[in-house]
Parts: C-alpha cells; structure tokens; sequence
C-alpha cells in the first residue's frame, strides 16, 4: 500500500528536468520584470544614463571584476558623463553627479542627515569603525567619541613625536646620500606615515618602527598595496577581508603572504585593544583619555558595544588604512612635481632658507605653517595627486535633494568623485600643470580655488586625521628640501604617476617602477 502511494506520488510530481526549466522560466520572468519596472516606473528612470548600467548592478560588477585596471566602472562612469552630462545614473539604484556646485548639497553638514550607501561603507573590511559606520546618526556618535584625540591642539600637543619621525626620515635620506642608491619613495614615506600614526593614535604598544627596519617598510609597502589592488572585488564582496581577519593567520601567509601581514596587524590591534581594557582603570588624569585611542573610546560615553576590544580593533584599522598612504601617496607627488619643475623648486627652496637660516636648527612649527610658497605647495600637491578615485555615496534619508531641474528622491545613493573634482578643467584651469600660484592669496582666483579645494572632503565625513596631515606634511618637506638635494631617477609620468587602476586611492600602472629619486647633496 505505502509502495504504490509512493509511486502515485512520484508520478504526480515534476521531473528534476522540468523543475530545472520551471525555476529557470520564473527567473527570466523576474529578470525581464524587473529591468522593465527599472527603466520604466522605477524613481529614477528619467535620469539620464545608460540603459544597461540603469537595468543591472551586474554591468559594474562585470567592468570591475573582469575589465582590469584602467577599464574598470570608475573609469566608465567618466566617460557616461562626457556623454550624459553632469548628472547621470550609473546603476539601477545611484545618482552620479560631476559639477562642483553641487558639492555641498551632497555632503553638507550642520543639521543634514547622510547614511553612508553600504557597499562604499564595507570597502575598507570595517563596518564598524568611523569609515564603515552606515547609520548617520551611529557615525555623529562615533566619531564624536574620538574627534578630540585628532583635533588641532591634540596634534599640537604631540607634534614633537611627528617632528622626531621626521628626524628619523632625514636620517634614512643621508643614509642614502652615501650609498648613491636610488629609492622609491613611496617607501619611506609611507613608513613616516604609518609610524607617525602609531607614535600619536596607539602609543608605545602599536608601534610598528618602519623608518628603523626597512626590509619591513617595503614589505609593509607590498601589503598595502596589495590590499588597494583587492578593492575592486571587496566593493562587490565585502565579506572578503571580515572572513580573511578571522582565519588562522599562518592560513593566509601560505596563500597571500602580503594580506597575512595586513591581517597580522589587525589581529594585533585586537590584542592592543584588550590590553587597553585590562589596564583602563588602572589609569588617571590625562592618561586616562589620551594614552592611546583605545582609552579615548574607553573614557566616552559611548555604548558598552561600542567598547568591544573586536568594535575599537576595527576602529583602530579603519583610522590606520586611512592614514599611511594618503600621507605618502601626497608627498611623493609633491617631490615628483617639484624635482620635475626646477623653477617652483628653486622658490620653495629660496623661502625654506629664509625661513630656516639653520636647517639642523629646532623647528618652528608656527613658522613653517605660515610659509605661503611652502602652503601653496602642499595645497597644489594635495590638488594634483587628486589621491581618491572611488566615488563617495551618501543617501539622504528623508530629505530631496535637488540638482538644476532634478529632483533626487530621499535615500538614493548620490556620489561624487573627488579625484575628478581636482581635476576639473573648469574649477582648475590646465588641471595636470603644477602650479603652487593657484593658492598665493594674491591670485585673484584664489578665493575661488579655496572653494573647490576638497581633498580632504567636507561634511560629516571629512578627514579626522586632516590636523595630523598638515603637521605632518608641512615638517616633512621643509625638512627635506631644506636639507638635501634631490634628483628624479628615470621616473615617467604616464608610467609612475598618472592613475591606471582605481583601487580607492588611483595607482599607477603595473610596470611602475615606482617614483625613483637619488639623494645629490646635502646641507
Ligand atoms: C594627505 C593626507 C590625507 C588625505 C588626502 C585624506 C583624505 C580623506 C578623505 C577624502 C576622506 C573621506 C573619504 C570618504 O568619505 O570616502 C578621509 C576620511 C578619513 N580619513 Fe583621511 N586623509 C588623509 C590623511 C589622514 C590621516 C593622517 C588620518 C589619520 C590620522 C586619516 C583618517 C581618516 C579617517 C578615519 C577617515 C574616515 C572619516 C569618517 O568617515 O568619519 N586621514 N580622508
């Protein structure tokens, strides 16, 4: 009786083939729904755009995954607004907008709310720290909590350890004024950067002491920048580097040698982290808020979540990967553009030795901020390295944001991109020429300038850690062209500096050899 109900049963049911065909029928039905309700009724079908980007998400994916460096979605959005105008949809969900005026709309701040769009918000593998922190309100609360550790009298408090890393940079640099050996750059600087950072955000425990080891400042190097080439795939799987953190770490040294040693770091904040909440109540007075950012969080009155060793790991990451490289990826553009304008070179240099009879003589940090050729060269430097090629969206969650006769309606994702900002011929005539004169205030474009001048973002969003870049940039490079004299070693522009791949930060192509200098003369 059970046999025969069984097979009446089976006979009744469909076979695994028409299954198959079944479900594959329903999912092209749905495929074909869905890209008619996209270009037709959905909010945003009347924005201009390409029809294929405005029906499916998997366009970017495919262009990013697939295309490679140089072709990959940030590219192709340039190109859609060459031939769709200043506002254009680039997916079924996002507004692209490329017009400078409408920069503050998107990233006020005051009173605005702005969510961050997810998948920007998880590039960086920390969905918890400031960064990755989706909810507005969550991000004002957060970053509350650590702004003072990074405000300007904080960083003045602490501008002698930037001072003594600049020393330690110097002596580096006479190092390879005996050997006559070329050197990339981008090495060292990142290394000042990276242990700047650590001497002023972690103290003494997250010191990684790159400027003393250099075999680790160009493997450190190595994995940042393998940690920029993931981009692309982490934007479209952000699960990649939160599942990499937690596997054993002798796992991914055997398969990716240069993300075990990013992985080796993040698991040491965790560690730094712990040992920050076992001691944290051993502490007094100012130790207690500003021995390191850890006790900074411990003393807030944030939630006890937000006091997780794993939550403050991930905020101490999200500052770290934010820090290094924008600092070197700035210097090392200032010194390719200035050794490759004598002319701008030889001014900095006439007002640094103005400025600093002595060049071994205790610095004046007052006095090297109020240098004007010295600012204008860092502001033009900042301009032209236009260091960030992945666009920034934000969603307005109740709020219409208006663009000319576009009506964008709450919670869209709208970006913009700050690289091509910098580079816009409109705001900054002859964009790829290097010219410190844009910012003298005696130009009378220079109010102007000051307007369009967003490297380190505005808003809610902006750079925490913009005090710390200006101390430091601005002792780095009066230091060094004070005291030494530099030549470029066979760098080329198209191959060593011009962006090719957008991996957050714009990197070069794959044959760089990197921005090579030699060390000529010393002071
Ligand atoms: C020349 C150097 C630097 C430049 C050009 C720069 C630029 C920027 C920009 C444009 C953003 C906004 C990114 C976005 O929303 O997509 C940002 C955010 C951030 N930067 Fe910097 N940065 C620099 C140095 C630093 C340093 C030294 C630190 C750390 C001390 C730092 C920490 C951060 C953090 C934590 C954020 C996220 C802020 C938030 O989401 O609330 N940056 N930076």
């Amino acid at each position: 009786m059970g046999a025969l109900t069984l097979s009446l049963l089976a006979g009744a049911l469909p076979s695994i083939s028409t299954a198959i065909v079944l479900v594959l029928g329903l999912g092209i039905l749905y495929a074909i729904a869905l890209t008619v309700y996209r270009l037709t009724l959905h909010p945003l079908a009347r924005f201009p755009g390409p029809r294929l980007s405005a029906a499916t998400g998997w366009y970017e994916c495919y262009l990013d995954i697939f295309r490679g460096p140089g072709r990959t979605f940030a590219f192709e959005i340039e190109r859609m607004h060459q031939r769709y105008g200043p506002i254009v949809r680039i997916n079924p969900h996002e507004i692209h907008v490329s017009d400078p005026d409408f920069f503050d709309t998107l990233y006020a701040g005051g009173s605005a709310v702005r969510d961050k769009y997810p998948p920007a918000a998880h590039v960086q593998g920390t969905p918890e720290g400031i960064f990755g922190t989706i909810a507005h309100r969550v991000h004002r609360r957060r970053r509350a909590a650590i702004s003072p550790y990074f405000s300007k009298q904080s960083v003045l408090q602490d501008w002698k350890i930037v001072d003594e890393k600049v020393e330690l940079l110097c002596d580096f640099f006479k190092t390879k004024f005996k050997d006559g050996k070329e050197v990339n750059i981008r090495v060292p600087l990142l290394a000042i950067g990276t242990d700047v950072f650590c001497a002023h955000t972690l103290g003494p425990r997250g010191s990684m002491d790159l400027l003393k080891d250099w075999d680790k400042a160009v493997k450190w190097r190595e994995s940042i920048i393998a940690l920029l080439h993931w981009t692309p795939v982490v934007r479209q799987f952000s699960w990649v580097i939160p599942l990499a953190i937690e596997l054993p770490l002798g796992l991914i040294n055997t398969f990716n040698p240069e993300m075990g040693l990013v992985v080796g770091i993040f698991k040491s904040l965790r560690e730094q982290a712990k040992a920050a909440i076992a001691e944290h109540d051993t502490l007094n007075g100012e130790e207690k808020t500003r021995a390191n950012v850890f006790h900074t969080i411990l003393s807030s009155t944030l939630p006890a979540y937000d006091k997780d060793y794993k939550r403050m790991a991930q905020e101490g990451f999200s500052i770290l990967s934010a820090s290094g490289d924008t600092i070197a990826r700035t210097m090392t553009a200032a010194m390719y553009h200035l050794h490759a304008n004598p002319a701008t070179l030889q001014c900095l240099r006439e007002e640094l030795r103005q400025a600093m009879p002595d060049p071994y003589s205790e610095a004046d940090l007052a006095k090297i901020e109020a240098l004007p050729y010295l600012t204008a060269v860092l502001k033009e430097s900042l301009r032209i390295a236009a260091l960030i090629t992945t666009r920034a969206p934000l969603q307005a969650p109740t709020e219409w944001l208006r663009y000319k006769e576009f009506a964008i309606p709450p919670d869209t994702p709208v970006s913009m991109t700050l690289s091509s900002l910098m580079l816009d011929p409109v705001s900054f005539p002859s964009p790829d020429s290097f010219l410190p004169e844009r910012w003298l205030d005696s130009n009378p474009d220079y109010k102007r300038n000051m307007t369009n001048f967003v490297p380190f973002h505005r808003g809610h969003r902006n750079c925490i850690g913009i005090n710390l870049a200006w101390v430091q940039m601005y002792l780095t490079l009066a230091k060094l062209i004070r005291r030494f004299e530099f030549e470029l070693f066979d760098v080329v522009k198209e191959r060593d500096i011009d962006h090719h791949r957008d991996c957050f930060l714009g990197e070069p192509r794959d044959d760089t050899k990197g921005v090579r200098i030699r060390v000529v003369g010393i002071a």
